[in-house]
């Protein structure tokens, strides 16, 4: 049976009204928001609470310290009450073991969020990861990270739609997998390497696809998150 995949609108911007307008654009087509490091640092933690308001709230901060820093953040950022939540998994078992602890303290019963572990960005083709020391390719890396993050009681991966096949064979059905580096055909890649489309990407068995700049540098952002819900629906 087809999975079904829903829409994550990444509002990259320093501009709560900009992100404000955007959630709203957005909502009648996104599962959820995503709020990253741009905006966090930029508007503060309160303007992320703002943003989100009633829609879920994807909050990508991509965590990756030591394993007491990291369990710390974890505690420090609860009232946000995100329903996802990543960092990175090149961060190690132990760090993640200890994030997975920290949720379960810091979160009320049912309002734990998902904790995702950012396998290889998708801004990295082999090449670019061969310049950190890891010589076998990205696919070989993501199932290496992912294998690890499970160990850890991790819920889901973050990871490029091109090891979505690899990673379901090796990991089943559970782990929720979620793929930005999404482009809708004809748009531009940027900095993204590791790419695919909508489609393509929920073909390939992705529970949530990340957009961000398809949508808020369209003409019109509400239309062109409706047209990729459409997609993923078709
Ligand atoms: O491997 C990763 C992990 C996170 N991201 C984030 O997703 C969005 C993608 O935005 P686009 O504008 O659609 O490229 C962005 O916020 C990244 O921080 C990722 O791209 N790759």
């Amino acid at each position: 049976m087809k999975r079904k995949t829903g829409l994550i609108a990444a509002l990259d911007t320093q501009d709560a009204s900009t992100a404000q307008t955007w959630a709203q654009a957005v909502a009648p087509s996104a599962g959820a928001v995503k709020l990253g490091l741009e905006f966090a640092y930029a508007a503060g933690f309160p303007a992320i609470a703002d943003v989100a308001g009633a829609t879920p709230l994807f909050l990508d901060l991509k965590l990756h310290d030591i394993p007491n820093t990291v369990a710390a953040a974890i505690r420090s950022l609860s009232s946000l009450r995100p329903r996802m939540l990543t960092l990175h998994a090149s961060g190690g078992l132990a760090m993640m073991e200890a994030a997975r602890r920290a949720c379960d303290e810091a979160f009320p019963e049912g309002a734990r969020p998902a904790l995702l572990a950012v396998t290889v960005l998708t801004s990295l083709d082999d090449e670019a990861l061969a310049e950190t020391g890891v010589m076998d390719g990205a696919r070989a890396q993501v199932l290496r990270l992912g294998k690890l993050a499970m160990r850890a009681g991790i819920d889901g991966l973050v990871c490029s739609a091109h090891e979505l096949a690899p990673l379901r064979d090796a990991l089943g059905d559970a782990p929720l997998l979620v793929t930005p580096g999404i482009r809708p055909a004809g748009s531009q890649a940027g900095d993204q390497k590791r790419i695919m489309t909508p489609r393509e990407a929920s073909q390939a068995g992705a529970d949530w696809i990340v957009v961000g700049r398809p949508i808020t540098q369209a003409a019109d952002p509400a239309a062109a998150a409706a047209a990729i819900a459409a997609e993923l629906a078709a």
